[in-house]
């Protein structure tokens, strides 16, 4: 395998550190203290749209999107971890989870109708979307446990898609751009089990969709995007709204949640680089008992062993890349969930340690680390809990050895 990158990623890489060095980081801290310090933190601050019109103008504008922008899967990998060390910088770029996985749905499972309306305005970066799949009654890690229904009544025009449920932690609801989501609901019970679901598509302001409430992750908000605990109640869609049809729930979300989902690995090895430089700052220019603080206790072993840590994550993030690249995401499943364990743990172990050496800061907003450390948390979960890929790991090995 080989993972030196081609002339077109090198050149890509060199405009979006540039662009982040000269237009994002500069105005980043004072973006999250202005919203911050907002009565209604469910704003879209001025600067964000003014930066994504330089981003498009600059042609570094849905580089996730292989059609687009005719990057492979591991040509990809260093620019969004190169987005990752920020917090802003994937939307900037209109790179951002969960408009990109929605995005890779509508594009290659959407009819025409449903792309001209949604798939156009969200690769223009003009409107957001959500994705409502986990429910705070069931057991969401096993997806069949999905009991929000979608069902379909006969009528004119093909009929309609009747949606009722409760969906949570439905990422991106707040924000005020937000205009669709996906919600995956139960159209056939009596169905094969992975041809019971179907994934629909609902404009937000359709009568019935209630978002109750924004759900903290570790006191957090997340502004001006957020997580919403959402209520559909007799929700009516023409039929047209179902994506690829009734029943294609599962099929959907296998293609959702293949390529798509190795991004946020690759954004994270951006935020354990981002943690690690700032812990050799601190560690280098603070002082305790006569010494630098990297030159105390075990503190170089520390900042060593997440040197160590990010190097195999990032070429374990790359081979699974070169996987997908090469036999596509169904084969490469073993090496994806691979990433899913690995990846988050490692972050959160370097994070942990910068946080630790910049002492009572490092728990403030004053640095981003707090912020980075309850972003690595939740992707133990929000891609899927660990032991459910484990599972999948094991399940794959222990395969080879049946008679
Ligand atoms: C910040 C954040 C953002 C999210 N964004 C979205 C979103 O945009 N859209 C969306 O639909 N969902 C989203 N989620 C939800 C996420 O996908 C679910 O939380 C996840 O799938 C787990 O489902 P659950 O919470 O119901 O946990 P459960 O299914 O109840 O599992 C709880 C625990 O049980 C254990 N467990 C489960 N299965 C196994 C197993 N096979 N073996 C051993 N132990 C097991 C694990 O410890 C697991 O963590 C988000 C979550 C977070 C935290």
């Amino acid at each position: 395998m080989d993972f030196a990158r081609s002339a077109r990623a090198e050149e890509y890489l060199t405009r979006v550190n540039e662009f982040i060095a000269t237009e994002i980081e500069p105005v980043e801290a004072d973006y999250h203290r202005e919203l911050a310090a907002l009565d209604d933190p469910w704003t879209v601050l001025p600067v964000m749209p003014e930066l994504k019109a330089k981003a498009r103008a600059a042609g570094l504008w849905n580089l996730f999107l292989p059609s687009v922008s005719g990057l492979s899967t591991v040509e990809y990998a260093p620019l969004a971890e190169a987005m990752g060390r920020s917090a802003i910088a994937p939307e900037v770029f209109n790179c951002n989870a969960p408009d990109t996985g929605n995005m890779e749905v509508l594009h290659l499972y959407g009819s025409q109708e449903q792309q001209d309306r949604w798939l156009t305005p969200l690769l223009e970066g003009e409107i957001r979307s959500a994705f409502c799949m986990t429910e705070p009654d069931v057991a969401s890690s096993d997806a069949t446990n999905m009991a929000a229904t979608a069902i379909v009544k006969d009528g004119p025009d093909g009929g309609e898609v009747v949606l009722n449920g409760r969906k949570w932690f439905s990422t991106n609801i707040g924000h005020p751009n937000c205009r669709v989501l996906i919600f995956m609901g139960l159209t056939d019970p009596d169905a094969h089990k992975y041809q019971q679901h179907s994934m629909v598509l609902v404009p937000l302001d359709t009568p019935g969709v209630t978002v109750e409430r924004m759900l903290p992750v570790f006191g957090r908000h997340d502004e001006p995007s957020g997580h919403g605990e959402v209520v559909f109640t007799d929700v009516r869609l023409p039929v047209s709204a179902v994506i690829a049809g009734p029943g294609r729930g599962f099929e959907i979300a296998q293609g959702r949640l293949g390529p798509g989902r190795v991004h946020h690995c690759m954004r994270l090895i951006g935020l354990a680089e981002k943690a690690l430089s700032l812990a050799c700052e601190r560690a280098t220019t603070r002082t305790a008992f006569g010494k630098p603080l990297a030159n105390l206790g075990g503190n170089r072993e520390r900042i060593a062993q997440a040197r160590i840590a990010i190097d195999q994550a990032r070429l374990l993030v790359l081979h699974a890349a070169w996987r997908i690249d090469t036999v596509g995401a169904q084969a490469a499943r073993s090496e994806i969930s691979q990433i899913k364990v690995v990846v988050p743990n490692m972050a959160l172990g370097v994070i942990d340690m910068a946080i630790q050496l910049h002492g009572a800061a490092g728990m403030t907003d004053d640095f981003p680390l707090a912020a980075a450390y309850a972003g690595a948390r939740s992707l133990r979960l929000a891609d899927g809990p660990d032991e459910v890929h484990l599972g999948v790991i094991s399940r794959i090995e222990l395969k080879k050895y049946l008679p």
